[in-house]
């Protein structure tokens, strides 16, 4: 492909060399670079990719995209000067893949917590309707009913612009996709054409990125703003409300959804169980009476923004019904590992303070027993981090009968650290806690103490395989760790 074709609508300054080349490929890694390939030089959280762009013309880069003026000594190079070289790396990766989202219909999902669930349902509707849909985010990207994973929720634009042309290739007409609010701030999403996005809540989290709630609050705005067709937004939610005012005089339409009268789509009759909840969706086009096999209030919201999103996508109303009861399960989202009669032990992956409060309310009137939560967090260092640790301790400390508290991904902090603040803020409000580092160990001992009545439910890693110690990655699938430690236990009372 010829470099004028690539960098087709950038804007750039030529520093050198010619436009009129062959390039092989794009690359924002060095050493993912080959003979002919285009470089993008990126100015990263931990080191510059400025310093490896003579490593990128040894492996053979012939053009460089940059943001900073760099000497480079090479002959016959070509060098852009970019005012963003993110920002620029998404323009040329989807010139490169012929722009695929101009061909899918898009749908973004952005907010705190809610996004994963509700893209699984937004995917059983629309396939039940017979509409091929690709699914981006945190569990991964599916193409043609097949996942691999990806190192972030929402991947790098090159990465995510080659993942929307291979729908196009295999035909897949929607693509519903998690809008994280880094994928936001550091323009992965640009030149990605929406058509609907939807806002699901914003409650404290990532603030080590953004600094405080207004920044994280304008950075999730930006997806409203850039997409064509309809804005479904939760005015239950207080920065939902705001976002509306915003919207106000934007091309695309917005649809509100909400509990009770007020939204364009919204709920009554609300019947909450142990293991699902039943509802009623109304929209402009008539009610439907949902079944989500989910519990609490949570579900209500991630289902009635699945509503919105096929409503506004002409979806008949009978298909969506239909399309929501058929999701049985959802990998790491109040996943019953094991189960005899009241007594449960549920793998979750509530990892916010709010998360975590309506998790636990919404379990709390079903248990019998004792309600015993396994618990950690994994917050960046520093006094933000330090304001989730405190928050999620309170919150455990509120709504659960017992709380464990363990590790969850400490990184390159000390666990013991961790755990310690949380449990200050714990003491406060509750004397029912046990500090264990390990969390297989903190499982076992969860496990142990339990009666038939009461219910585990272990937060925070919900669908990861892996926990994060150090700079390892150590194997930790809690499903089957949890089944190994029942099976085991059943074994020595028999
Ligand atoms: C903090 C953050 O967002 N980091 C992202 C960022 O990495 P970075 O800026 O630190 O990269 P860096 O290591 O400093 O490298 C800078 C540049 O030099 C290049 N390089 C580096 C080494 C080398 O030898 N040669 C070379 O060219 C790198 O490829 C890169 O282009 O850019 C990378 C490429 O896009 C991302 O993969 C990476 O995400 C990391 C893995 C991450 O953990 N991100 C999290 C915080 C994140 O983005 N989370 C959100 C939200 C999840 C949620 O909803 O909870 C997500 O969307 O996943
Ligand atoms: N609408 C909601 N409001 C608050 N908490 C929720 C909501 N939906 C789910 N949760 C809680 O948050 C956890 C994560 O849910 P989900 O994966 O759907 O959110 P997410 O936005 O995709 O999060 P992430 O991007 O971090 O993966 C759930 O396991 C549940 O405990």
């Amino acid at each position: 492909m010829l470099l004028t074709r690539v960098i087709k609508e950038l804007d750039y300054i030529k520093v050198a060399g010619e436009l009129d080349i062959e390039i092989s490929s794009i690359a924002y890694d060095s050493r993912e670079v080959v003979d002919k390939s285009v470089f993008v030089a990126i100015s990263g959280f931990s080191v510059d990719g400025h310093d490896f762009i003579q490593k990128a013309i040894e492996n053979g880069a012939k053009t460089i995209i940059l943001e900073k003026d760099v000497s480079i000594d090479a002959d016959n190079i070509t060098i852009l000067k970019v005012e963003d070289s993110r920002k620029a790396l998404a323009k040329i990766s989807s010139n490169y893949y012929d722009n695929p989202t101009e061909k899918i219909n898009m749908i973004g999902i952005t907010g705190t917590n809610g996004k994963t669930s509700t893209s699984f349902l937004i995917k059983s509707i629309f396939e039940h309707s017979n509409r091929s849909i690709g699914l981006i985010g945190t569990i991964g990207t599916i193409i043609d009913n097949k996942l691999t994973q990806n190192k972030n929720t929402t991947p790098e634009s090159l990465n995510l612009q080659q993942q929307f042309s291979e729908m196009v290739s295999v035909n897949t007409e929607n693509c519903i996709m998690e809008v994280s609010s880094h994928a936001l701030s550091l323009n992965r999403v640009a030149s990605c054409n929406f058509n609907t996005s939807i806002f699901t809540n914003l409650s404290p989290d990532h603030l080590e990125l953004h600094n405080s709630m207004e920044e994280y609050f304008h950075a999730k705005a930006k997806l409203f703003k850039m997409t064509n067709n309809y804005n479904i937004v939760n005015t239950d939610d207080e920065y939902g409300k705001r976002l509306v005012e915003e919207l106000k005089e934007l091309k695309a339409k917005t649809v509100t959804y909400g509990i009770g009268e007020g939204a364009d789509i919204y709920a009554t009759d609300i019947r909450y169980y142990a293991e699902s909840t039943r509802y009623t969706a109304n929209t402009p086009k008539g009610s439907i009476k949902i079944k989500i096999n989910f519990p609490g209030e949570i579900y209500v919201y991630n289902s009635l923004a699945a509503v919105a999103c096929a409503y506004c996508n002409d979806i008949e109303l009978k298909d969506i019904q239909k399309g929501i009861e058929l999701v049985k399960d959802i990998k790491g989202r109040f996943e019953i590992v094991y189960k005899d009669k009241d007594f449960k032990v549920i793998v979750d992956f509530a990892h916010t303070e709010d998360g975590l409060e309506k998790a636990l309310r919404a379990i709390k009137p079903f248990t019998k027993g004792r309600l015993i939560l396994v618990f950690g967090v994994y917050a960046a260092p520093g006094e933000k981090g330090s304001a989730k640790r405190r928050g999620m301790g309170m919150v455990a400390a509120k709504y659960s009968d017992i709380a464990i508290v363990t590790s969850d991904n400490p990184k390159d902090q000390d666990p013991n650290l961790i755990i310690k603040e949380i449990v200050e803020a714990m003491k406060e409000h509750s004397e029912n806690y046990i500090a264990i580092v390990d969390r297989e160990e903190a499982i076992k001992h969860a496990i142990q103490i339990s009666n038939k009545d009461d219910i585990i439910f272990i937060a925070g890693k919900g669908h990861e395989t892996s926990q994060k110690i150090g700079k390892v990655e150590v194997p930790f699938n809690e499903t089957e760790i949890v089944t190994q430690i029942i099976k085991n236990s059943i074994k020595k009372i028999s």
